[in-house]
């Protein structure tokens, strides 16, 4: 009976071992002999996952036992990474299967190798999620991160000839042994079209949308684990054709047509957009977002009135946490589904939904800011169109009557009406919202006095900060178990909990023999990094090297070309015979560029080029060395953090939300050089500006400076230092003589260079000479290491999810031990 198959789920080393034997022999049809490593790899993952839908029972029985108010989370990105070694940690059976495996003669690293990660995101917004959905698990909030499954997940990044190139994601190639299909949730969803009003029987106004193409929805169910209990699930959706095979076409012998529905329907969920903060502004970007938010929306709908609840009471029971303006059409989706097809009346409607949605926002670049042409939301959606409409003209009325004036009106409206007239995502959030939040106290800030500041004058409550988070139990304790067992032998297991037990290493930073083993653990991952490199790109790096890493999606303004500037600078110095100051360096870059960013993909040729000249030339590659790691992921994160020395947080004051990769730097002992920009301030607020390299100008330093008209050709004239680097882009020295390779960087730089690298360019060269200073200095680089980790308590996403709770969801955790 399920009773004893629940019973034999149990941890113990025999039990793993026999149901992982059970698990090959059974689903995977192979004995130890004959496996290889992925077959072993995927037994053992099964063994784990049924484990992990237990505790995910349990958690859930709980919650619906408790009728408690839940959390939906909607995000078109997620970044899980590996699932398999967070969920031995989270089970707390990592040993006993280590050696269950061992007394097989199998070492578990080698299964753990094996596993390919979902790549469902681009970058930090899809990790935070992740890092969320682990939080809110650990913490038995009641909740469920929605999502969308694509097929093909972010591009894998090839550097050929020093180019990135992209090939497919196919992460499914295999097969994922942790999510389970759900044929049985399934929902329908509508594209295209026309709408009908009419009157129904009892002559209420009635809308009808007859669309011209449906296709369905189906989920497949991922469990997220807490921390030592509790569990919630990632619910991702699948688009499906609703009649997969067309049989009359198929008599007819039109073979095609009978599986032309199933192509289409499927194609909408078959790949993510790579766009990381810029537009595509593509219809079937739209579609996607439309689709999975739809198929959520009637998902949560279902499950309240399961519970025999009436919609009425909606924000009461679910609150709906929007991850960005990608799933913004909520708004007018629940509008439809509250007033077309559950009858609501318009204002009751309205009421409830602005009282169930929360929006995050996480870019202030223009360019990221979604807004949907009017003309292909009609297309699309034509009866959302309707409902926005509707939306706008109530609020515009609101305004008129709190005496805004006509151009507020006009920058405040839904609609943008200058040219081609379009939807303004981020305004339906933020008028479709109870309440809106930024994701560092910076960004926060900037978000009511710039982007959003007449809808913060208008309703101040609203506008919130919760500073983003991360998953300290996968960044530190499964990345990186050399210190986090250090940690626990001084203070005890606690953090893995409480993250702000880290404070408690204060006591001994002044302890020899603990600076000692501190030093050693940090070497030893820059040992196994350092072969991991070779492996990649043939390049050997020194451990002993300062392991200076700036990893990241490329873009302008995280300003990955301003490191490069300053190796250059290095490069110079050395080949100028007066390099000795200079302590051996090894420069690590990593990041994908979105595959139509042309100057992110020259910066990435820039890097490799610059590579090239340096690590072949014996004058200098004692010193220093270039590395270009291709195809940062989270599961390559997880060994660069470990390894890394000092870490590269130098966007341009103002640009960068919060940043996540800083505080997964510091909380692994490196230390940071950066600019006062979104999370950076926070950390180095609480590490100490003593234990922080902080250069570059400040956000209102930047405002000044462009204010009163910025002339980067002016620096360029005036500092011969910089010239000198500037002038070898366009040199014959790189890229085998091709003078013309890096001239838009060059002429970007000197003639616009909009995130002021020229202007900054002193003051970071400084820094980083002071920072060489100060490594030579192994003990008070120790210190300053541990006083990093210590104080990086704030940087849990339990503390951020706990924000969440208490100042924007009002829920309470429903824990099951
Ligand atoms: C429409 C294309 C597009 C795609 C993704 C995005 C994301 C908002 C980009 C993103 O990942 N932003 C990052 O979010 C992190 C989590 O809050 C922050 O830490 C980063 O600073 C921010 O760049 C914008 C626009």
């Amino acid at each position: 009976s399920s009773k004893e198959a629940q019973e034999h789920l149990g941890l113990t080393k025999e039990e793993i071992k026999s149901s992982f034997l059970e698990n090959l022999f059974y689903r995977i049809g192979r004995i130890p002999p004959l496996a290889s490593n992925l077959d072993l790899y995927s037994a053992l993952a099964l063994a784990i996952r049924d484990r992990a839908f237990k505790q995910f029972v349990k958690s859930t029985t709980e919650i619906a036992r408790k009728n408690a108010k839940s959390v939906a989370y909607f995000s078109a990105e997620y970044l899980p990474g590996p699932h398999l070694g967070m969920n031995l940690l989270n089970l707390g059976i990592t040993t006993e299967t280590r050696q269950a495996l061992e007394e097989l003669d199998i070492k578990l690293e080698d299964l753990l190798e094996e596993e390919v990660e979902p790549g469902l995101g681009n970058g930090g917004l899809g990790r935070l999620a992740s890092c969320y959905l682990d939080a809110m698990a650990t913490q038995g909030i009641p909740s469920v991160g929605y999502g969308i499954r694509y097929e093909y997940g972010i591009f894998k990044q090839e550097i050929k000839d020093g180019w990135q190139s992209e090939a497919t994601d196919k992460w499914l190639h295999f097969g994922n042994p942790w999510e389970v299909v759900r044929p049985e949730i399934a929902y329908e969803v509508k594209f295209g079209g026309k709408t009908e009003h009419g009157q129904d029987f009892n002559k209420e106004l009635h809308v009808e949308w007859i669309p011209d193409m449906k296709l369905k929805g189906t989920a497949y169910d991922t469990p997220v684990l807490g921390y030592k209990g509790n569990g919630i699930i990632m619910r991702l959706w699948r688009s499906e054709a609703i009649e997969s095979f067309d049989f009359s076409a198929y008599n007819g012998g039109d073979y095609y047509r009978a599986v032309e529905k199933k192509i289409r329907s499927e194609n909408l969920t078959k790949v993510l957009y790579p766009n990381d903060e810029n537009l595509s502004g593509k219809e079937l970007r739209l579609k996607q977002q439309y689709f999975f938010v739809s198929c959520s929306l009637q998902d949560i709908l279902h499950l309240h009135m399961l519970q025999n609840r009436s919609l009425e009471t909606l924000h009461e029971k679910f609150t709906i946490q929007l991850n960005d303006t990608h799933p913004s059409i909520s708004v007018a989706e629940l509008m439809r589904l509250l007033v077309d097809r559950h009858d609501m009346e318009w204002e009751r409607a309205w009421d409830v939904t602005r009282k169930t949605f929360a929006y995050t926002n996480h870019t202030l670049l223009p360019e990221a800011l979604e807004t949907w042409p009017v003309s292909l939301l009609g297309h699309i959606l034509p009866r959302h169109l309707e409902i926005i409409y509707e939306i706008n003209s109530r609020f515009l009325h609101e305004l008129r009557d709190s005496n805004f004036s006509g151009e507020q009106i006009a920058s405040m409206s839904l609609i943008d009406e200058r040219g081609e007239p379009s939807v303004r995502m981020a305004h339906l959030a933020t008028v479709g919202s109870y309440k809106v939040n930024g994701v560092s106290a910076l960004h926060s800030m900037l978000l009511k006095n710039q982007v959003l500041s007449d809808f913060a004058s208008l309703w101040p409550e609203k506008f919130s900060n919760v500073t983003n988070g991360i998953s300290y139990r996968r960044f530190l304790a499964v990345s990186n178990p050399g210190l986090s067992n250090l940690i626990t032998e001084k203070i005890g297991d606690g953090w893995y909990t409480r993250l702000d037990d880290l404070k408690k290493l204060e006591n001994f930073v002044e302890d020899e023999e603990f600076q000692q083993k501190w030093t050693e653990v940090k070497l030893e991952n820059k040992k196994v990094l350092a072969c991991y490199i070779q492996e990649q790109t043939g390049i050997s790096v020194a451990p002993e090297m300062l392991f200076d890493v700036h990893v990241k999606r490329i873009h302008e303004y995280k300003r990955q070309h301003l490191k490069v500037l300053h190796i250059l600078s290095l490069y110079l110095r050395i080949k100028s015979g007066n390099g000795n100051e200079i302590a051996p360096c090894a420069f690590i870059f990593g990041g994908k560029a979105a595959p139509g960013y042309f100057m992110a993909k020259r910066i990435i040729r820039l890097i490799t080029a610059v590579g090239e000249r340096v690590n072949n030339d014996p004058e200098v590659n004692s010193k220093i060395k270039v590395v270009f790691l291709p195809n940062f992921s989270v599961k390559q994160a997880q060994k660069v953090y470990p390894a890394a020395d000092l870490s590269e947080q130098v966007s341009l004051a103002g640009k960068e939300a919060s940043g996540t990769g800083n505080m997964k730097f510091a909380l692994n002992g490196a230390l940071t050089v950066g600019t006062l920009d979104g999370a950076n301030v926070e950390i180095c607020e609480e590490v100490g500006e003593e234990n922080f390299f902080l250069f570059g100008l400040t956000t209102a330093e930047v405002e000044a400076v462009k204010a009163e008209g910025y002339r980067p050709y002016k620096l360029y004239e005036e500092n011969a230092r910089l010239r000198e680097v500037l002038d070898f882009l366009v040199s014959e020295e790189l890229s085998g003589g091709d003078t013309e390779l890096f001239r838009p960087i060059y002429e970007n730089l000197l003639q616009q260079d909009p995130y002021l690298l020229l202007k900054d360019y002193e003051s970071y060269i400084n820094c980083q000479d002071h920072i060489h200073e100060v490594w030579r200095n192994k003990k008070e680089w120790t210190k300053k290491s541990i006083l990093n980790v210590a104080n990086m308590g704030k940087f849990s996403a339990d503390r951020s999810i706990r924000d969440y709770c208490e100042e924007i969801w009002k829920v309470e955790p429903v824990r099951v031990s």
